[in-house]
């Protein structure tokens, strides 16, 4: 199943710089394991904004549900989930 999923990220600016960088180092390792696996399809940054546009591709909303709940900034995220279905103009 493919969803669509916008996250904005909103660290408090008051973070302890050790505590920042810990959890920005974990969330890397988290999404480029994903992608390595392949449930993490897409991520693109959003220009000018401290957001991605990012598409999965899972078993079930469970598993998508699982993955942005693990996600180490998750308690710093806003996120918006789109469920995706086919385009009938869509060549691929
Ligand atoms: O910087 C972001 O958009 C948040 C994020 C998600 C995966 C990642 O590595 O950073």
């Amino acid at each position: 199943m493919l969803f669509a999923v916008h996250m904005t990220v909103n660290l408090p600016p008051d973070l302890d710089a050790e505590a920042r960088a810990t959890t920005l180092a974990a969330e890397k390792e988290y999404a480029q394991r994903l992608q390595h696996s392949g449930e993490w399809l897409h991520l693109w940054r959003c220009a000018g904004q401290y957001a991605n546009l990012s598409v999965f591709d899972v078993a079930d909303n469970d598993r998508l549900n699982e993955i942005l709940w693990g996600l180490p900034l998750f308690p710093y995220m806003d996120i918006t989930v789109t469920p995706l279905s086919q385009h009938p103009s869509a060549l691929h």
